[in-house]
Formats: structure tokens, sequence, C-alpha cells
């Protein structure tokens, strides 16, 4: 379970806070989506729940390791699969995945199936001993995944683990997460792409500003707002339609 009690992040220099007073719990076994606008915060809410981005105030506790104190065992439990490729270009998928697999503490027969399970499932078998640079942006964003689940972490932290691929390549990535999560790993997950989130997810929270507008099962939020026929109009309700760039 991942229980966030009133977590902020106001980045060095900033004129606001970039996640402002978030309290939230997930659930074992759940695939939480966080939704929002570009800006609104989630890249931030999960660099501080992968100890990646150190929070401002509050506090938040995952399987019950607080991140202050035990740092060491977190590391051990979560896989983080970032928004930006992780990835060595000029090495193969192979070498890329054995690197780090290593550095989970994977070794010798294990690490060596754990990949080649990873790599025919996600249907990158052949293309093992080619490197990354020469694969197509869907090809990346599957090795990216591999390099982030061959622990077999219990929470998983995803940020837009499908943007910019293609739409076979969607459905190799969403059906593995969903079996990881059949499995028993627990998911948070940002994305833009609302239909994935509405099938894929348990339940989803709509971010702007650095908090939680509203949360609750896609079928709820989609039941509780009137005319809304899908997610996506549920968002457009609450977020607006004004463009929301900023640099
Ligand atoms: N390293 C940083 N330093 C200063 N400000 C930052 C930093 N990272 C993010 N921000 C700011 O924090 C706010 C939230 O950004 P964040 O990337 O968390 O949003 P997001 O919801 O993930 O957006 P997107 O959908 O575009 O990925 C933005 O205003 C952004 O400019």
């Amino acid at each position: 379970m991942i229980e966030i009690n009133q977590l902020s992040k106001k980045y060095k220099g900033a004129e606001d806070f970039s996640v402002l007073d978030l309290t939230l719990t997930v659930n074992d076994g759940e695939i939480f989506g966080l939704l929002g606008p570009n800006g609104a915060g989630k890249t931030t809410l999960i660099s501080m729940l992968s100890s990646l981005v150190k929070p401002t105030s509050g506090s938040f506790t995952i399987n019950e390791l607080n991140y202050k104190e035990n740092k060491l065992e977190l590391k051990k439990l979560i896989g983080i699969v970032p928004q930006e490729y992780a990835l060595y270009p000029s090495l193969t998928a192979y070498e890329n995945l054995s690197y780090f697999g290593s550095m989970y503490g994977l070794k010798g027969a294990t690490l060596k199936k754990e990949i080649k399970d990873h790599l025919e499932t996600l249907g990158l078998s052949k293309f093992a001993n080619k490197r990354v640079e020469t694969f197509s942006g869907g090809m990346k964003r599957r090795v990216n995944l591999i390099a982030s689940i061959l622990h077999n972490p219990k929470v998983l932290f995803l940020d837009e683990p499908t943007v910019g691929v293609d739409v076979q390549s969607k459905n190799v990535i969403i059906d593995h997460l969903k079996q990881l999560n059949k499995n028993g790993t627990t998911m948070i997950y940002t994305s833009h792409h609302l239909n994935e989130a509405e099938d894929f997810c348990t339940r989803v929270a709509i971010i702007d500003q650095g908090s939680i507008v509203v949360k609750g099962k896609p079928t709820d939020l989609i039941s509780q707002q009137q005319d809304a026929r899908n997610l996506e109009e549920v968002f457009l309700a609450i977020t607006g339609k004004a463009l929301r760039d900023y640099a």
C-alpha cells in the first residue's frame, strides 16, 4: 500500500508549488492513474515517490517503509519506468538489460532467464543483439520498460509508458503491464491517453496545479459528470479547455 500524506514540492527558485499538500492512498493490486494537463505535477509526484526528487514537506510510505528511513529497502521494492529513455544507445538491448538487471542485484542464470523471458513476451527476442540506437520508438519504449521490471518490483511507477509508440507496441506494453499486475505488482501510472487510462486503471485522480481535483473509478467519474460519455469528457469538464503551455 502507498500512503501519501500532505506531500508538497516547490523547486528551488520556483514561485509556485508543483505538488501541493497531496494526500492519497493507493491499495495493493491497484493500477492507479495520475491524469492532468501539462505541468500539473504528475512527474514531480512520481519522482518524489521513487526517491528521485526530495519532497519540500509531507511524507509517504510504501508497504509501510518510510522514504527517509528505509531508502535501500524501498529501492528494491520499486521499479521506475521514466518518461525519457534510460538506455545506452550504443549498447545492444541485451547489454542494456544486463547492466540494469545487475544494478538491481540480479546475476548469472536468473538474470539471463529474466531478460530472455521479457524480451520474448515483448516481441524483441530477435533484436536482442542489436544496438538500441537502431530501434524504433516503440522498441525503445519496450526495452525501457523491461529495464525497470527485471527485478520483479512490488510497486511500479510508470511515467507515460506508451508515449510516442504505435498501436501495436502500445497493445503489447499494456497487455504486459496487465499481466504483471495480475501477478501482484501495484502500479501508479501517468498518461495523456485517456482512453487507455479508462480501460487500464482501477482508479484515477485528475490533478491540476499540484492538487487532486477528483478521484475515483473511471466508470464512477463518468457517471457522476453530467453529459460525460468518457474519461476525456470528464477531464475537459474539470480542467477546462484553455492551453497549459509553460516554459
Ligand atoms: N526540475 C525542475 N525545476 C523547476 N521546476 C520544475 C522542475 N520540474 C518540473 N518543474 C515545474 O513543476 C511543474 C510541474 O511539472 P511536472 O513535470 O511535474 O508536470 P507534469 O504533470 O508531469 O507535466 P507533463 O504532462 O508535461 O509531463 C511545472 O510548472 C514545471 O515547470
